[in-house]
């Protein structure tokens, strides 16, 4: 046990997919998972362990933002030996050509955060995804005739600017969407030396305004949610 997780020790599987809502980690588990069985309470932050087409899998709510998320991704490798993280989560498109419903692979992510500063002081750290996981996530998504894109990203500490433009800047530089976890999640990975990688769903644009319902987000979510799956597990 951890202090931000009750799971026996063993319970949770060397793979695990972390959506930042506890209750999408439920949706996954009962949606996806053979026998799920909830290996945690604490704080009602969700996870579920079972199998996928027959191999042992865990999902983990790791909550909004890098500072609680990176609590979660801590204590899953350090406390349970955890090997390969991937995030699925919602993004918000910075880009006019990255619609809402595409997926978005993130192969780097920067962050307006201070976590890496703490560590690096001036220098800067690039955190990127294991490219293992990122060509396998690439390659299924593709024969699956998703609309996806690959490339940097922007993990956020603010959902709500003061500025609403101030996205432009990093759009300018080519950075595809928002969202507010995976600079945490591939720094965290490097140190310890394990897979990662953030899988995304567009759910609103900032450029066009355009947003998803609350359907069209569940069956884009699943099709992400079956290519995290496929690519970690390697099937
Ligand atoms: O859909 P999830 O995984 O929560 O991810 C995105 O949604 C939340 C903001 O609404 C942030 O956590 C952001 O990263
Ligand atoms: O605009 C968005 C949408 C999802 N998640 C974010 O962090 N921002």
């Amino acid at each position: 046990m951890t202090i931000h997780l009750n799971a026996e020790p063993g319970q949770i599987a060397e793979t695990v997919l972390l959506p930042g809502d506890p209750l999408r980690a439920q949706h996954i588990a009962e949606t996806f998972f053979e026998n799920p069985v909830l290996h945690n309470t604490v704080r009602g932050m969700h996870g579920y362990t079972g199998t996928y087409r027959g191999q042992r899998v865990s999902v983990q709510g790791t909550g909004m933002g890098i500072a609680s998320s990176m609590i979660y991704v801590n204590e899953l490798i350090t406390g349970y030996g955890c090997q390969n993280l991937v995030r699925v989560g919602t993004a918000g498109s910075y880009q006019e050509h990255v619609h809402v419903r595409d997926i978005v692979l993130a192969q780097a992510a920067c962050t307006d955060s201070n976590i890496n500063t703490i560590r690096f002081g001036a220098k800067t750290y690039a955190p990127i995804a294991d490219f293992g996981l990122l060509a396998a996530a690439h390659r299924i998504a593709q024969e699956r005739g998703h609309t996806t894109h690959v490339g940097n990203i922007m993990s956020s500490d603010t959902f709500y600017h003061d500025d609403f433009d101030q996205y432009r800047i990093w759009a300018d530089y080519g950075v595809l969407a928002v969202e507010m976890e995976a600079a945490g999640l591939y720094t965290l990975a490097a140190k310890h030396g394990v897979k990662a990688l953030t899988v995304l769903t567009i759910s609103d644009h900032l450029v066009t305004r355009e947003e998803t319902t609350a359907e069209e987000r569940q069956v884009t979510f699943n099709a992400m949610v079956e290519i995290a799956l496929d690519a970690a597990l390697g099937l």
